[in-house]
């Protein structure tokens, strides 16, 4: 088999020790190859010889019969003997260079990746394929070393860049997970995974048939277009301000038809705040913390926001559970990183939720993206930007939401929104928005609900529910703008009332103007430039 025409899309790792009770290893095998398992390894960590040579001689007969490469782990000396396709092998196993020299010419060698130097390595000693991993914990190894994350895997990707290895992601990926995944480890250059390596995704399954089936399926959708823009949600024809603009006033008007429940996760400085600016919108809000009701939620909203304002343990496993389900189920989740640069706790949380599921939009002052992505550029105080914002905002934004995989919204007096490609600057607003606390959260809540809305527009447009290959549909960046732009032409309208005599009157006043604004005054209004 031609190293160059192997398909590493749906790669299996072979688990005699997790088939379910009365499922025969062989047919196992057999079932997971019809269902579309593109590589098989045969990982045997416990047989002796004479067992692992008659394993991987009939799992041989099979794989030939389906045309699959047969890979071995570790044992050169079976791959050798049953005429397989490579070895697989980890790094405390036979070198790449001795391996490559014992095996046949052309033979497959793959090697185990835990760390960029690890990967380093095993691109200077030429190996084939790369198995990135572990992605999340799993039954399935005893994790003795770090998680690598899906954002790792991502920047491990990009030393790929220009080599011809390939690479696949393994460890805790399942049918729940897979498109997240596969979404969240492109890197900022666009690279993107061959493909996945799962053992107990198929092997636990009384059906693997099925199983695989399922996981092919998406991964599949998932390769088509681009790898830049691939799996995003936005617009592939380019944007104008009229084309914006038009899409807002569409989200504008179909809210208060649809009336999205927006599952928030906030924090409990702005709550009540919060709920009444989403009602005001004509969405409906749900303030939900607790674990347990995470996946019920899920399956009821139509966004979800995660606020990290005031964290607590009980409120970060909610908010765990609730990005996964709402991954899983393909609708936005907005996460603002409140606070982030203020804590070493924030700075560990953030990460591990972004590791965990994948944002649809992060938003977030200066202060707090500078911190999401350890720059120095600028400070933060507490939950605020200190001092003067980025140099170059436009870039910022544009090179954050290429590497997060999602839009970046960057607040402030000016406010920029990117999608990596193309950035809205926003210059609507009133200072007092810089004058109460919780006016970025309550941004949070206006872009979730739009967010939803254009979710559901997107679903009801294809009537069949949603692409296979495609994390959240609906354009993602349009909601975002929407969002910002309606909150802050409300706020100039709030401001300059008779009623309003600073700050503390203004938010009453922010809330009734937000109930009343018609898309006609917020076009009159609205200060946006494309770059
Ligand atoms: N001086 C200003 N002029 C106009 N608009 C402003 C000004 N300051 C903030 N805004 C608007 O207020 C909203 C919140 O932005 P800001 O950067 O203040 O959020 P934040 O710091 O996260 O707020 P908080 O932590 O209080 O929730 C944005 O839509 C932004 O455009
Ligand atoms: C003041 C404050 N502290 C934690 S969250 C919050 C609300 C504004 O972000």
């Amino acid at each position: 088999m031609l190293q160059t025409s192997i398909d590493y899309s749906l790669y299996l790792v072979t688990g005699r020790e997790l088939l379910p009770q009365g499922k025969d290893y062989l047919q196992s095998l057999e079932e997971s190859l019809e269902g579309g398992v593109t590589v098989v390894q045969i990982r045997e960590k416990k047989a002796e010889t004479a067992e692992f040579l008659d394993i991987a001689s009939k799992s041989k007969d099979i794989c030939a019969r389906y045309n699959v490469p047969l890979l071995i782990n570790d044992r050169i000396d079976i791959a050798l003997a049953v005429g397989a396709d490579g070895v697989h092998i980890g790094q405390t196993d036979m070198p790449v260079s001795i391996a490559r020299k014992l095996l046949p010419k052309d033979s497959i060698i793959g090697v185990s990746c835990n760390t960029i130097e690890e990967l380093e390595m095993a691109i200077k000693d030429g190996a084939d394929y790369v198995g990135i991993g572990a992605v999340y914990a799993t039954q399935t190894k005893d994790l003795v070393k770090p998680l690598v994350g899906v954002r790792g895997v991502g920047s491990m990707l990009r030393l790929l860049d220009g080599t011809s290895i390939k690479a696949v992601a393994i460890g805790g990926i399942n049918l729940k997970n897979v498109l997240r995944t596969l979404h969240g480890t492109v890197s900022e250059t666009g690279h993107a995974l061959d493909g996945i390596a799962v053992v107990s995704a198929i092997v636990t399954s009384i059906n693997p048939r099925q199983a695989a089936a399922d996981l092919a399926e998406i991964i599949r959708e998932f390769k088509k277009g681009p790898s830049l823009t691939r799996g995003l949600s936005i617009s592939t024809n380019g944007y104008t301000v009229d084309t914006i603009i038009n899409s807002i006033t569409t989200l504008m008007k179909s809210i208060r038809i649809l009336n999205p429940l927006i599952h928030q996760i906030t924090n409990n400085v702005v709550t009540t705040q919060s709920a009444n600016v989403t009602i005001a919108l004509g969405a409906s809000p749900i303030m939900a913390t607790t674990a347990d009701e995470m996946s019920d939620l899920a399956e009821i909203c139509g966004a979800l926001l995660v606020n990290i304002g005031t964290l607590t343990p009980p409120a970060y496993a909610g908010m765990l559970k609730a990005g996964f389900h709402v991954n899983a189920l393909k609708k936005p989740v907005v996460f603002d990183p409140v606070g982030v640069g203020a804590t070493e706790f924030r700075k560990k949380v953030v990460k591990d939720l972004l590791d965990k599921w994948q944002a649809t939009v992060i938003k977030g002052n200066a202060g707090e993206l500078a911190a999401l992505v350890g720059s120095n550029e600028v400070a933060s105080k507490g939950v605020d930007t200190a001092g003067e914002g980025f140099k170059d905002p436009v870039l910022f934004v544009k090179t954050l939401a290429r590497r997060e995989r999602c839009i970046i919204v960057l607040t402030g007096k000016t406010d920029y929104i990117s999608d990596g490609h193309t950035c809205a600057i926003l210059n609507n607003g009133h200072q007092f928005l810089g004058e109460i606390t919780g006016s970025g959260c309550a941004t949070g809540s206006c872009i979730a609900s739009y967010c939803a809305v254009a979710s559901l527009l997107a679903r009801a447009d294809r009537k069949m529910g949603a692409i296979p290959g495609q994390l959240v549909e609906g354009d993602m960046f349009v909601a975002a703008i929407a969002g910002l732009l309606v909150f802050n032409v409300a706020a100039e309208f709030a401001a300059v009332r008779g009623d309003v005599k600073g700050p503390g009157t203004f938010f009453p006043a922010l809330v009734d103007e937000l109930a009343s604004l018609t898309p006609e005054k917020v076009v009159r209004r609205v200060k946006i430039q494309i770059v």
